[in-house]
Formats: structure tokens, sequence, C-alpha cells
């Protein structure tokens, strides 16, 4: 055996550390009380300062990379199993004592201890997971967790949920410094959506307002209303039977947002038949659900090479559309007509194929889904209230031509300044909001203070003035929960949409009503999404009676 000038050590056999030789004073205990401070001081040094979700693909090649460094190392002295062996215990006793340090800091010593919640949510992210898949829902899962814990509840190692209207403002509108967090990455997509930069969100954002915004959506509405009246006659041709309101309401919605992005027919209404995309969508969504709770993990699998990817059918779709787009211009603008000419400088470098098939991915399911779910919770109310549905008749009967059949010539501004309709969605919007969730935001480096009003209800908080979180957590406030709270609403959970218009007093806070968020991230498709909402349930509550099927309510 060549000697390196190590220090040879005795070698009894089966003990593998001191049978090994290193250099000088390298001896085995050295070197892995090394490796132990190592994992110790590496943890307050980078772990617990940076975000590292999306490094983590780099980090296992560097653990990599170590072991077969430490192992060649070694291996000069001896056998290459002895020196493997040796290399892999030097990493698991970083990985060990890092774990370790890990697991005290975030069960003892985080910033957010004080905060109650399960313990085992604080130590890690997979406890989320676990009972997500238990609940069933991820907002049902923090509804449950807010009955047990009350106004604020800590839902993960860093993650607080506050159920407090002020914590709306402070949070999400335009004043708030919170950015998103990793959890936006999952998928591998560079939409708007998942765009984290303020600066870079600011000028994607202020193009897709101009493709969204009213002038766009009141230039596709002649579209949208030929489209309502192939829903309301493919429906009637159903007379008598019974039909699946969530198919159809999944036809109109994603065949509009088809046309409307970028002009392309689904063929759904004309078919009866669900298309691919939705197939495509739900699988995606489904993904999205548990992985933006391990962002780490969802990040990383995508960089596998042929690991099949959850958005990758979505994506190709999408890819397809948007090339098909691109060679012919439509005769009515759709939102892609105005993101292609943008001129702006600063935008054009948001404009490559890949953000524009990210942004294309990202608003078929923000914009269709969404809809699709208040259209069907509608329908539900309506059915379950039929006394609504003649009063709604009634108001909305004027905005559609009484001098023609032609019930596509609707009068936008008296249908969109109808009162009792508005009242319909936005108590639907209150009951079943399509985003039940919080929308989750990191606070800045400097922390961020929540003043609480008098509306807390957590004795923990009596005296408290204003809440104050420490900085890089993540917060969010759970829409669901809040807009079902006591506090703000009177009667909260029963569908009184007479609260939007007679009966206010039965609003104790209209704050608490967030369903399209708000602020810099809040919904760019609000004034479209409340167009289309109105214009479908009025041409069906104008020729059909929604009931319910047999046995059902
Ligand atoms: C009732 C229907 C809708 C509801 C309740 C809704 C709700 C929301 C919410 C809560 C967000 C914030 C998400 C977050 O912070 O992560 C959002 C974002 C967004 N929504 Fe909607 N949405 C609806 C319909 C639409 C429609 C129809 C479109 C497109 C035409 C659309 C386009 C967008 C876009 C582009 C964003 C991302 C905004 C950004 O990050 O800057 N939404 N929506």
């Amino acid at each position: 055996m060549i000697n390196h000038g190590l220090r040879q050590l005795p070698s009894p056999p089966g003990v593998l550390l001191p049978i090994l030789p290193v250099r000088t004073l390298a001896t085995p205990g050295v070197l892995a009380a090394g490796f132990a401070i190592a994992g110790y001081a590496s943890h307050g040094a980078y772990w617990v300062r940076h975000e590292f979700d999306e490094q983590v693909a780099r980090i296992i090649f560097g653990v990599n990379l170590t072991l077969f460094s430490l192992t060649y190392f070694f291996s000069r002295d001896y056998p290459l199993v002895y020196a493997f062996c040796f290399a892999a215990s030097l990493v698991a006793i970083y990985e060990f004592v890092l774990f370790a340090t890990i697991s005290v800091y975030r069960l003892y010593r985080h910033p957010l201890k004080r905060f109650q919640g399960p313990y085992w949510a604080r130590l890690s992210a997979w406890w989320k997971v676990k009972h997500i898949a238990k609940a069933g829902t991820h907002y049902g899962l923090t509804n449950r967790l807010h009955e047990q814990y009350g106004e604020i509840v800590m839902t993960g190692p860093n993650n607080l949920s506050i159920n407090n209207v002020e914590a709306i403002q402070a949070i999400y509108s335009s004043q708030s410094h919170c950015t998103k967090p990793t959890s936006y990455l999952i998928g591998g997509l560079v939409s708007v959506q998942s765009e984290r930069d303020p600066h870079r969100h600011r000028v994607r954002r202020a193009v897709w307002d101009k493709a969204l915004g009213s002038n766009a959506s009141n230039a596709f509405f002649p579209r949208l209303t030929q489209m309502t009246e192939l829903l309301a006659r493919r429906i009637a041709e159903h007379e008598g039977q019974e039909i699946l309101v969530n198919d159809w309401m999944h036809f109109i919605t994603f065949d509009v947002m088809a046309q409307f992005c970028f002009s392309r027919d689904w063929g759904q209404l004309a078919t009866g038949k669900i298309h691919q995309g939705i197939k495509y969508a739900s699988e995606y969504l489904q993904f999205a659900v548990y992985g933006t709770q391990v962002p780490w993990l969802a990040i990383s699998l995508m960089k596998i090479p042929f690991m099949p990817e959850p958005q990758s059918a979505m994506m190709d779709f999408s890819s397809k559309a948007l090339d098909e787009r691109m060679q012919q211009e439509p005769e009515i603008p759709d939102a892609m007509s105005y993101i292609l000419s943008e001129k702006e400088p600063g935008a054009q470098q948001f404009l490559s194929k890949h953000d524009l098939e990210s942004d294309v991915f990202m608003i078929m399911l923000a914009g269709a889904d969404t809809s699709f779910s208040v259209l069907v919770n509608l329908c539900f109310r309506l059915a379950a209230q039929p006394e609504y549905q003649s009063r709604l008749r009634e108001e909305i009967a004027p905005a559609f031509s009484t001098d023609s059949q032609d019930k596509t010539i609707v009068n936008w501004p008296l249908l969109s300044s109808a009162t009792f309709i508005a009242a319909l969605i936005n108590e639907t919007l209150r009951l079943h909001p399509p985003v039940p969730s919080g929308m989750p935001r990191v606070v800045p480096p400097g922390g961020l203070r929540i003043p609480l009003g008098n509306a807390s209800s957590d004795t923990s908080l009596n005296d408290a003035k204003y809440i104050q979180i420490p900085g890089n957590a993540v917060v969010s406030v759970p829409t669901y929960r809040i807009q079902r709270d006591p506090r703000y609403w009177v009667e909260p959970h029963s569908f009184v949409p007479e609260r939007w218009t007679t009966k206010s007093e039965m609003i104790l806070d209209k704050r608490a009503w967030c369903p399209f968020s708000l602020g810099t991230y809040g919904c760019a498709g609000k004034y479209f999404a409340l167009m289309e909402i109105k214009l479908v349930i009025a041409r069906l509550v104008l020729d059909f009676d929604i009931k319910f099927v047999k046995d059902m309510s």
C-alpha cells in the first residue's frame, strides 16, 4: 500500500470508521466531528437564510459530487468499497446533523413558534400533504385548523394562515410589499401569474391588463352572445330530459376562453363532447394541490430528464394552439392580438415563445375553471331557491331584444348595471369562492405589522393592537373561511343575495369579500369573468327553469 503521508490507523475489522487511514490530523473522529459541525453551522449560515426550493437539484448534484470526491480521495489509500463507505458515512453525518438542527430549530426556535398549530405541521410540509389527502381539499383542512386553533394558525414549518379582515389589506393590497413564494414555480411555468419578481411582474401584468380589460372584453361581447346562444340552443335540444349542468358549464367556459384568448374553436358546445384540454387541465390542477405544498420536490422533479411531467400535455396543447394562432390574425381581436402587437420595449423581453405558452396555459386554467365553478354553484343555488329565478328573469328580460327573436342582441350596459344578478353572483362567490384557499405571500425581510382593529376573536390576542409577523414567513388569508366568518357576515352560511341590495345590514365588513383577491396580483380577468357569468346565467334563466333532478336537493 502506498502511504501518502497519512497517519496509518490500527484497523480492527468490522468497525468502519477506525479502519480507514486519513491525512495528517484528519483522523476519522476529527473528520466526523468536522462534518457534524459543518451540518450544524451550514443551517445557520445558509439553509435558514436562503430560499433553496429552486436549488435542490443543484444541491443533490453537489452532495453526489462531494461523495465521489471524498471516495476518490480516500481510495488512494484504501480499497474502493471502504473508501466509498467512509465517504458516505461522512456525508450521512453531515445530513443527520443538518436535519436534526433543522428539526430542533423548527420545533423550538422558529420565529413563528409563538403561533399555535399542529405539532407535526411545524416540522414538515409533508404533514399538510398527508392531511390534505385525508381532508379531501386544502381549504377544508385550513378551515378545520382554524376551528381548532383560532384566528392565526401555523399550517406549515414557515406558514401562517391569518383569518382576520385587516390581514387582507396588509398582505394583498397594492401598498403591500409581500411577494409570491416558490410554490408559484411548480410546473416549470413562466406565466405572468408565476412571475415572482415585482418589477418583471408589473411589466407583464400591464400587457395582460390591456388584453383582458374592459375594452378587449367589450369588443368580444358579440361573439360571447353568439356562444351563449349556442349553449341555450343545445340545452333546448334536451327539452324534458335531465342534463348534467357541470358538463355544459365546462363546455361554455372552456370554449369561451379558447376563443377569447386565441380564437380557437374547441367545439364542445357543438359536439357535446369534453375536449382533451379539460382532462389535461384537471390532471395538472390535481398535481398543483399537492405540488404547491412541497415546492422543492415539485420543482426538482421537473428537472429530471425523461420524468413524466404533469403539465406537459397541457403545455403541448398550449404550444400547438399558440403556433396556429400566430399564423393567422383573427377578424375580431382576441387577447393574443393585444399581446402579440405589444410594442412597449420593456414588455418585449417577456414575449418569448415559452412565456407566451405558459401564459396561454395559465389563462385557460385561471379563466375557465373559475367561471365554471361560479356558474355551477349559481345553478345549484337557483335550483335550491327557485323564487330567485323568477325575480332574476324579470330583471334581465329588458336587456334582451324584445322586438326580435334574435337573443344575441343584448344590451350589455343594461345587463351590467342590473343589481339583482350582481347580488346573486356576489353571494355565490362569497359562499363558493373558486379559489377557496388563501393565496400565499412572502413577508418582506423587515417583517409585517397587521393592525388587529376590533375584530380579533382570538383570546390569546385580546390585548394586542397588532400582530407582528417576522420577515420571510409565508402568510395567507383563508378566503373560504373569512367569507363565512360571523364577525363579518350575518347568517354567514345562508345564501342571502339581498345582503348585497336591500339588506346591507347583513354585511358587517365588506372587506372580507375577496374572491378575486386584490392589489398588484389580484385577478386580471375580473371584468371579463363577471361579463361572461352574467350573460350565461341571464340567457339560461330567460328560457329555462333550473331544477334538481328527481331525488336530488
Ligand atoms: C369568477 C371568476 C374568477 C375568479 C374568482 C378569479 C380569481 C382570481 C384570483 C383569486 C387570483 C389571484 C391568484 C393568486 O394570487 O395566485 C386570480 C388571478 C388571475 N386571474 Fe382570475 N379569477 C376569475 C376569472 C378569471 C378570468 C375569466 C380570467 C381571464 C380572462 C382571469 C385571469 C387571471 C389572471 C391573468 C391572473 C393572474 C394575475 C397576476 O398574477 O397578476 N381570471 N384570479
